[in-house]
């Protein structure tokens, strides 16, 4: 396998997209970046090293293009991948089901034989529930709300990159 990194991301307004750009000019060439509604499972075949991207819409669903290509994920061998995630959404207008889209592909994909990296603190953020929360004060990747904290996506996205250049070891 390459020491590269395959970023996968689903957006619907393109948030999600801005957020991938932003990341593979910090992280330079080694990031390929992939639209999930173009991708197939095989293009992660590749990579030891994984980001996905996804927001969450209507209640604690998926971005749409993630939903629909959820279930190929099956068809990855997950094994020896280290695997980070981020998403945006909206902690005031969805605070019942904050960034949950990044708590179900982390589940799914580690149940795969992923392993996560890229945890974030809570602190920060203000909500009511959120499936992207583990051991009650981190997210399970990085939380981004462009609706209501958009002044602090640069400075969160910086730290999330160095974080990342460590934990994938790059
Ligand atoms: C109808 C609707 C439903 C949404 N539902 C959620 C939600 O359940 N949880 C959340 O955190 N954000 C939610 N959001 C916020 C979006 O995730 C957020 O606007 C995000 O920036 C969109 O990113 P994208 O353009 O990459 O898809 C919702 C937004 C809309 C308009």
């Amino acid at each position: 396998m390459s020491k590269k990194v395959g970023l996968f991301y689903g957006t619907t307004t393109g948030v999600t997209e801005s957020i991938a750009e932003t990341i593979k000019e910090m992280l330079g060439d080694v990031v390929d970046l992939y639209d999930i509604s173009e991708a197939q499972a095989e293009d992660f075949v590749d990579y030891e090293y994984l980001v996905i991207g996804c927001s969450t819409w209507n209640l604690g669903e998926m971005q749409s293009d993630w939903d629909y290509f959820f279930e190929n994920l099956d068809e990855v061998d997950f094994d020896g991948k280290t695997v980070a995630y981020y998403g945006p959404g909206d902690q005031i207008g969805y605070s019942g089901s904050f960034q949950d889209a990044i708590g179900m592909l982390e589940e799914k994909i580690s149940s795969l034989g992923g392993k996560t990296v890229g945890y974030t603190s809570t602190e920060g953020y203000d909500f009511n529930e959120s499936k992207a929360v583990r051991n009650d004060n981190q997210f399970c990747g990085l939380a981004i709300d462009e609706d209501n904290q958009s002044d602090l996506t640069e400075e969160r996205v910086m730290a999330w990159v160095e974080q990342l250049k460590k934990e994938f070891q790059l």
